[in-house]
């Protein structure tokens, strides 16, 4: 079991389970991937054979024009959606024929995502939105609340713990987001615009912020984002154009 004797450090035994020949393994991995949405008895196909790999423990980048596929791929590659052709193989699992089941499972085990619009539960506290991933987990209420509050503190919100979602700023809702997304210890952290509604100083703090995780919790994170500003000079790109990538 991953455990975070002190998530300031962000200790993690991850690393541990990536020890051998799964460490040189990308967190995932994808070929020829197509998605076409069917609308009003028209195909718009999305996504047109897209391939390509999010390093372990790297954080990658997708960029590219408004409506060229960015969401679609990101929705793809955390399971929120299913392809309509191609292989995708997510942790070293083929997850491309998963039931909606399986899926939901899978994510819950192994995902966390991050949204533009930080989906927050604006009637419970930071401390229950940062806990309510954990509800279905084997965990007592009070280790739970532990948890929930070392991320919070790891974030650096541990004195706002018992305010709402509307009562703080943007970028201190994004950082519970961030808290809440980190809380079930996931190996691929999926963000989606988390940017989008932030100024430019706070979008830099944040995205620091989530790559420090990635160094010290050894997670996969995929940021996809209009903003590249942001992009940081270690990290991968993956640029979509009209449903394809494109070489940078
Ligand atoms: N649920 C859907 N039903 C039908 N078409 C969709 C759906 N979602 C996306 N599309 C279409 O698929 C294409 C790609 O959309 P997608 O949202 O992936 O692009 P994007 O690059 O993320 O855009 P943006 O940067 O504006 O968010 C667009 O033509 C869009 O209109």
């Amino acid at each position: 079991m991953n455990t975070v004797s002190d998530p300031k450090s962000f200790q993690y035994d991850q690393t541990q389970a990536l020890a051998g020949s799964a460490a040189a393994e990308p967190a995932v991995r994808f070929r020829k991937l197509s998605k076409t949405y069917r609308m009003d008895r028209v195909d718009v196909p999305a996504l047109r054979g897209v391939s390509g790999r999010i390093d372990r423990a790297g954080t990658t980048f997708i960029t590219g024009p408004s409506g060229s596929g960015k969401s679609t791929l990101l929705n793809l590659l955390g399971l929120l959606d299913r392809p309509t052709g191609g292989e995708l193989t997510v942790l070293g699992e083929d997850v491309t024929g998963l039931s909606d089941r399986a899926a939901a499972d899978f994510r819950a085990r192994h995902i966390g995502f991050v949204f533009q619009s930080f989906n927050l539960i604006p009637v419970l506290s930071l401390r229950e939105n940062v806990e309510f991933p954990l509800l279905n987990r084997k965990m007592s209420g009070a280790a739970r609340k532990a948890r929930a509050m070392d991320y919070l503190d790891a974030v650096g919100l541990a004195d706002l713990v018992n305010r709402r979602p509307g009562e703080i700023s943007g970028g201190q809702r994004q950082r519970v987001a961030i808290a809440r997304a980190l809380v079930s210890e996931p190996s691929l952290v999926i963000a989606d615009e988390p940017t989008a509604n932030l100024d430019s100083r706070t979008s830099r703090e944040i995205v620091a912020l989530m790559d420090r995780v990635r160094t010290e919790l050894n997670t996969s994170v995929v940021i996809c984002t209009h903003d590249t500003d942001l992009i940081t000079p270690a990290s991968a790109v993956i640029h979509i154009i009209d449903g394809q990538t494109a070489e940078e």
